[in-house]
């Protein structure tokens, strides 16, 4: 039987794509973006403590890439709630055998599909349409103390967007391009704490 909201594995480790049953009727349609059993079932403990939106007009546009650091780490479900883009993940867990590689997908509102970014890793998203609009569900506070990226451009990670870059903000290209003093995000400090 088909899930209301079924989990499947990402290459990166982690890492899932979320895919929802869709509900349609005569009205429109209905689907359900987030069930704590499903993530649960799937090995994700994560609940939604912030809910985040973000309406992109123009096509190119990149957000990203960002991240939070312990103790704000966080599991952010990436749902496309219309419009399309290329949403992008980057492992980095110093002890990941993925450490630094990225993974990317298509997402749409009519693809009815969602992302799940663990701990660890940095997100960020190429509009390849205008009008994308986004929904995150956070499992932690946004901590601005503790909020970091990297640059979407950086040559360690060479991203294969799919368009010219048309926007990208300040905070976002200001970030330096990563060297040997980078050290990822570590995960091990607060566990059980
Ligand atoms: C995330 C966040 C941001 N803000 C404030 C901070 C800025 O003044 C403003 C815009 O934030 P930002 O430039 O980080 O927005 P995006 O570039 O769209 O970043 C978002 O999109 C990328 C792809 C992500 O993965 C992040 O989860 C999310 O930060 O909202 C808040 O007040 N609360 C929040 O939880």
């Amino acid at each position: 039987m088909q899930q209301d909201f079924s989990v499947e594995t990402l290459p990166l480790k982690g890492a899932f794509r979320v895919r929802h049953k869709v509900f349609s009727d005569h009205r429109g349609m209905f689907k359900r973006l987030s069930c704590h059993q499903s993530l649960l079932d799937s090995g994700v403990d994560a609940q939604p403590r912030q809910v985040n939106a973000s309406l992109t007009p123009k096509k190119g546009t990149i957000r990203g890439m960002h991240f939070q650091h312990e103790p704000a780490t966080e599991t952010k479900i990436v749902c496309a709630m219309s419009g399309s883009l290329f949403d992008v993940l980057i492992d980095l867990r110093p002890d990941s055998d993925t450490y630094l590689q990225w993974y990317g997908e298509q997402l749409s509102g009519e693809s009815h599909s969602s992302l799940i970014v663990p701990p660890g890793f940095a997100h960020g998203f190429q509009t390849t349409s205008d009008n994308v609009l986004m929904m995150y569900l956070n499992s932690t506070d946004y901590a601005p103390d503790l909020e970091s990226g990297i640059h979407p451009l950086d040559p360690s990670i060479a991203v294969a967007w799919p368009l010219p870059v048309t926007e990208l903000s300040a905070k976002d290209s200001e970030h330096s391009f990563i060297d040997s003093t980078f050290n990822g995000i570590s995960l091990g400090t607060f566990e059980g704490t």
